[in-house]
């Protein structure tokens, strides 16, 4: 079994009614059996498959331009979804949330297209020496490329010399708009191999490369990423291999009326872990009428806001707890003052032990009322550990979508949208799109309460 991931999964069936002889795993069997053949055999040739070869690629590409990023005070980096979710989690779990403060290069990701985030973090790099790194898989997606005009443009105005010797833009190696500039600019560029979809990105360029500028071990990530995969590719019992266990627990309790997939970590450093799970679920999984909601939780926060629902409200989630050990412990004092006696049980203990003990008496309480959930035990939060962690989740996710019988790696809903802003927005070949979203919005938009709220509005108390 793996070193640093435990599953336990134990309580994980919650209140369910079996018939006598009833197996849920021996259910899926087959189901299993074919995603795990499938997942050997790489998707067998279909579309889509590379990220599971990413932590075998070579990163001195990456290294090399992360050194050439250091040369700067600060980066800029645009791009959105997995173009962006990746490289915030990289840093947070492994560097913290005060990266920036701690210095010398601050890193400032532009991934919302909102006016008043844009102006600020400009405002925070206008005077210092900065890079521009836009990061697309597509290099077409309408929010990435109109903040890579913008910030392009006000260097331009700022800077001596040309802009282009500040610019390095992730992509694909071949197709769209960016790398069309890199080709016509001869700017610099990383590729996102072409079979890797957005969502799987994060152990390619597109999130290596922050990454390691900002410091982190990258070859430590890559070597967890390819020791999780060994492990996932050499273990074909499917009682043992936890991807292959835990998808068939995801595929029961959906259809055991559990549409949803919470996801509760126990860690401050990995709440944007949960941000980039429930991309990676959300558009993988929810297609053709199927699908598990991601809900994103933390402990012991959501303790005192989600956790009355998950114990209380109605039966239909399945939760992973995710505790972290290895953490550095704060020890509280022990209680002297009269008036905080009512605290003497905590004298003594320390902050990350009630953290720890909390996760356990939140997993118990909802056990206790039959609510099925499985516990994820890492036994350190560091590069390595967190290599493992993400290509575990990768897998998990394409072999669920694989039992499913839907691609894992197509996002069409999503594409819907992106059809209809490049429409609204006059993109030239989209015309038929900004006609056929105007005649949507005009039947949301249709039934309006005329006049400001309150105005015509009769009150009565
Ligand atoms: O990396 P890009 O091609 O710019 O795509 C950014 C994002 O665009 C869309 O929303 C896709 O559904 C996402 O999967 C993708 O991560």
């Amino acid at each position: 079994m793996n070193p640093l991931l435990r599953f336990s999964f134990g309580a994980s069936l919650g209140r369910v009614v079996l018939r006598p002889g009833e197996d849920p795993f021996a259910l899926y069997e087959p189901l299993q059996t074919e995603a795990h053949r499938w997942y050997l055999a790489e998707g067998d040739g279909s579309a889509g498959f590379g990220w599971a070869d990413l932590p075998l690629r070579s990163c001195d590409d990456v290294l090399e331009a992360a050194g050439w990023l250091r040369s700067f005070e600060a980066v800029v980096q645009v791009g959105i979804g997995g173009s962006a979710l990746g490289n915030l989690m990289l840093h947070q779990a492994l560097l913290g949330d005060t990266v920036n403060e701690r210095g010398p290069l601050r890193f400032y990701l532009a991934d919302n297209p909102d006016p008043a985030k844009v102006r600020e973090i400009w405002d925070r790099v206008k005077d210092r020496r900065t890079a521009l790194v836009g990061v697309s898989k597509s290099g077409s997606t309408a929010e990435t490329t109109s903040q890579f005009l913008w910030f392009k443009e006000q260097m331009e105005c700022r800077i001596d010399g040309p802009v282009g010797d500040r610019i390095l833009l992730v992509t694909d190696p071949a197709e769209g708009v960016f790398r069309a500039y890199v080709n016509q600019t001869g700017c610099r560029s990383l590729p996102i191999p072409s079979d890797v979809g957005g969502r799987y990105s994060v152990l390619s360029p597109s999130g290596l490369l922050s990454a390691a500028a900002l410091g982190v071990d990258v070859e430590a990530l890559l070597c967890g990423a390819r020791e999780m995969r060994s492990f996932l590719r050499g273990c074909s019992d499917r009682r043992i291999n936890p991807a292959l266990r835990l998808a068939a627990l995801h595929r029961y309790h959906e259809r055991q009326g559990r549409p949803m997939a919470v996801f509760f970590p126990y860690s401050s450093r990995l709440e944007r872990f949960a941000e980039w799970y429930a991309q990676l679920w959300a558009e993988s999984l929810g297609k053709g009428g199927q699908g598990t909601t991601p809900i994103r939780a933390l402990g012991a926060i959501d303790q005192h806001s989600q956790v009355q629902l998950y114990v209380d409200g109605p039966d239909d989630k399945f939760a992973t707890f995710l505790h972290v050990g290895g953490e550095e412990d704060l020890l509280l004092p022990q209680v002297v003052d009269e008036p905080l006696r009512g605290l003497s049980y905590l004298g003594g203990r320390g902050l990350g032990e009630m953290l720890s003990r909390e996760a356990r008496a939140t997993a118990a309480a909802l056990a206790s009322r039959g609510r099925p959930l499985v516990w994820i035990d890492m036994e350190r939060l560091d590069a390595r550990s967190l290599g493992q962690l993400v290509y575990f989740y990768e897998v998990l996710t394409a072999m669920v979508g694989r039992m499913m019988d839907l691609n894992p790696f197509d996002q069409p809903g999503v594409e819907q949208g992106k059809r209809y802003t490049y429409g609204l927005m006059g993109r030239k070949g989209f015309e038929e799109h900004a006609v056929e979203a105007q005649e949507w919005f005009a039947r949301i938009d249709g039934e309006t309460l005329e006049g400001p709220l309150g105005e015509d509005a009769e009150v009565t108390e």
